[in-house]
């Protein structure tokens, strides 16, 4: 079975830092023999407010966070799954969008995903975040197809708060997936309240593992992020997971991989045991 890794870390508005971090990341997965490395939502840079993330980000091909990575890749052989920010193609100036790339064990970016459900809420009234993701971020308008992570399996990926949406889960699932990935950047309050629990349904509704690399720690004077990054199998265990930011503590945890495979012959025993056939006669087929 085909050894892979999670990756976490607490990524701030320098890219170099960023890269930095992952390039420490990855050598550790490729010192373990392990051929993919899964990195969290915005790897790149978490910045501070939206005039600063508009000018941090760069197209992919001249980004030295996205170059820095694609020469990694090819010199250790290990594919990486990260998320980053581009500019929109239809406002480049006023709008960015957070998306994820999958570059292969060569450095070539093969597979690219737009985060579809943006995150604009006001919790502030239950000591929560405000954050309205929309004001500089385009949205996605699809599913992206899956793609076949060798000697691994059929892999879809999804972003952060698309978590919260089963229809997302479900569509991939249709498309093939047996690996959903979620690479995120949760909120401490909303991750303490949901994070495991969604990941767990998640993977349970749709009997396939789910890989979630989360950034973790305190970015800037205004976001910390919750950490927890964990892998879920088919019925809904969590096979491994890496610590998250402790409550009250100012400085989060070092950047850290874990590690996992995946089980074929589970997911094939989860899926034969309980069929979950659906009535699309009774409700819409997603
Ligand atoms: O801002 C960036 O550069 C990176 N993007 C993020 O951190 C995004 C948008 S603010 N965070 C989330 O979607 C958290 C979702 C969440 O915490 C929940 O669903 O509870």
């Amino acid at each position: 079975m085909v050894l892979f890794a999670i990756g976490q870390l607490t990524s701030t508005s320098s890219l170099s830092h960023n890269l930095t971090q992952c390039r420490l990341l990855i050598s550790r997965a490729a010192a373990l023999n392990c051929k993919a490395l899964f990195l969290p939502e915005a790897s790149d840079y978490i910045a501070s407010s939206p005039s600063e993330s508009l000018s941090l980000c760069q197209p992919t091909n001249k980004s030295e966070f996205v170059t820095g990575l694609r020469h990694e890749a090819k010199k250790h052989n290990l594919a990486i799954h990260v998320g980053i920010h581009e500019p929109s193609w239809a406002d480049p100036k006023n709008k960015i969008r957070n998306t994820v790339i999958w570059i292969d064990d060569q450095g070539h970016i093969v597979h690219t995903y737009q985060k579809v459900h943006l995150f604009d809420v006001d919790l502030g009234d239950s000591g929560g975040p405000v954050l309205k993701e929309s004001e500089i971020v385009e949205r996605g308008d699809r599913v992206q197809e899956v793609w076949e992570l060798k000697g691994v399996g059929k892999v879809g990926s999804a972003i952060c708060f698309d978590l919260r949406f089963p229809e997302i889960n479900l569509a991939l699932r249709r498309k093939g997936a047996e690996i959903v990935t979620y690479p995120s950047a949760f909120t401490v309050s909303t991750g303490k309240a949901h994070w495991e629990t969604l990941l767990r349904a998640r993977a349970i509704e749709t009997q396939s593992y789910v890989v979630a690399a989360a950034q973790v720690g305190r970015h800037n004077e205004k976001r910390v992020s919750y950490g927890h990054s964990m892998v879920v199998d088919p019925w809904g265990r969590i096979v491994t997971e890496i610590k998250g930011q402790d409550e009250g503590e100012e400085s989060g945890p070092e950047p850290e991989i874990a590690t996992a495979v995946i089980d074929r012959e589970l997911l094939a025993k989860v899926r034969r045991e309980m069929p979950l056939n659906r009535r699309t006669d009774v409700y819409p087929e997603v």
